[in-house]
C-alpha cells in the first residue's frame, strides 16, 4: 500500500532532512513512526501525502508512483490519504457536522449522503451527539476525535496520523490509539508518528525509528 524506494528529500536551507528511506507497508498495516524532534517524522508523512515531494527516490501509494501520478489526479490521492494532526485544525466558528463534512464537499455527494457519512464517521469516534457543538465546546480528546472524523469520512484506505495524541494525557492517548487498531481490522493502512515511548512499546506494532533523516530501525523487517 505504501512503498519508499530510496527516497531523499532536501531542504536548501536546511541540507538532508530525509536519506535514503526504503520501506513497504501492506494493507492493512499499521506502524508507528518514532524519533527524537527533528529526525523527518513529519517530514515523511508529508511526502506520502503529497504535500510535499521528494528530492531523490520513488514513492507508492496504493500502486500509483507519485512522481508520475498526473496532476489532475492528485485530488483524488489526497482523497485517498486522510490526515491526521496535532492540532486537530477544526474550524473553530463551524458546527462539528460541518467540520466533518468538509472533505466531502468537493466530491460531488449529494446532501443526503453526505449527513449519512458524517454521522457514520461521528459514529465510530464516539461524538453522535454532539455533531451540532462548535469545537470550543469540546474537550482536547474529543477536539481529536473530531479530527479522526474528519480524516476517515472519505474512507481512504490509509491514514496518516502526526502526533495525535501530543496534547492528551495517557487515558485518552491510548483511547485514541485504540480507535486506530479499530480501523485496521477493517483494512486500513495506519502509519502514526509520535513520541509517545510508553505506549508504543504496550502496543504490538511494527516500529519505524529515524534518526537524524535516516531509518534506524523497523521492528517489521525480519
Ligand atoms: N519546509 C521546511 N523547510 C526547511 N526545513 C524544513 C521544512 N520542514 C522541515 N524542515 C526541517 O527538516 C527536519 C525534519 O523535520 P520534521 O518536521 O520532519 O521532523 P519531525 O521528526 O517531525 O520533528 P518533530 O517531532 O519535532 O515534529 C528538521 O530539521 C526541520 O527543521
Amino acid at each position: 500500500m505504501i512503498r519508499f524506494e530510496h527516497v531523499f528529500k532536501r531542504y536548501p536551507e536546511r541540507g538532508e532532512a530525509l536519506t535514503n528511506i526504503s520501506f513497504e507497508m501492506k494493507v492493512g498495516e499499521m506502524a508507528f513512526l518514532t524519533g527524537h524532534s527533528g529526525a523527518g517524522k513529519s517530514t515523511l508523512l508529508r511526502l506520502i501525502g503529497l504535500l510535499e515531494r521528494p528530492s531523490r527516490g520513488q514513492i507508492l501509494v496504493n500502486g500509483r508512483n507519485l512522481a508520475t501520478l498526473p496532476r489532475r489526479q492528485i485530488p483524488y490521492h489526497r482523497r485517498q490519504v486522510g490526515m491526521i494532526f496535532q492540532d486537530h485544525r477544526l474550524l473553530p466558528d463551524r458546527s462539528i457536522f460541518d467540520n466533518v463534512a468538509l472533505p466531502l464537499v468537493v466530491t460531488g455527494l449529494g446532501q443526503k449522503e453526505v449527513g449519512r457519512r458524517v454521522r457514520a464517521a461521528l459514529d465510530q469516534v464516539g461524538l453522535l451527539k454532539r455533531e451540532r457543538a462548535t469545537p470550543v465546546a469540546l474537550s482536547g480528546g474529543e477536539q481529536q476525535r473530531v479530527g479522526i472524523a474528519r480524516a476517515i469520512v472519505g474512507r481512504p484506505p490509509v491514514l496518516l496520523a502526526d502526533e495525535p495524541t501530543g496534547n492528551l494525557d495517557p487515558d485518552l492517548s491510548r483511547e485514541i490509539f485504540e480507535l486506530f487498531e479499530r480501523f485496521q481490522y477493517v483494512g486500513v493502512t495506519l502509519l502514526i508518528a509520535t513520541h509517545d515511548l510508553a505506549l508504543v512499546n504496550s502496543m504490538q506494532h511494527r516500529t519505524f525509528t529515524l534518526d537524524d533523516g535516516r531509518l534506524l530501525n523497523d521492528t517489521g523487517r525480519w
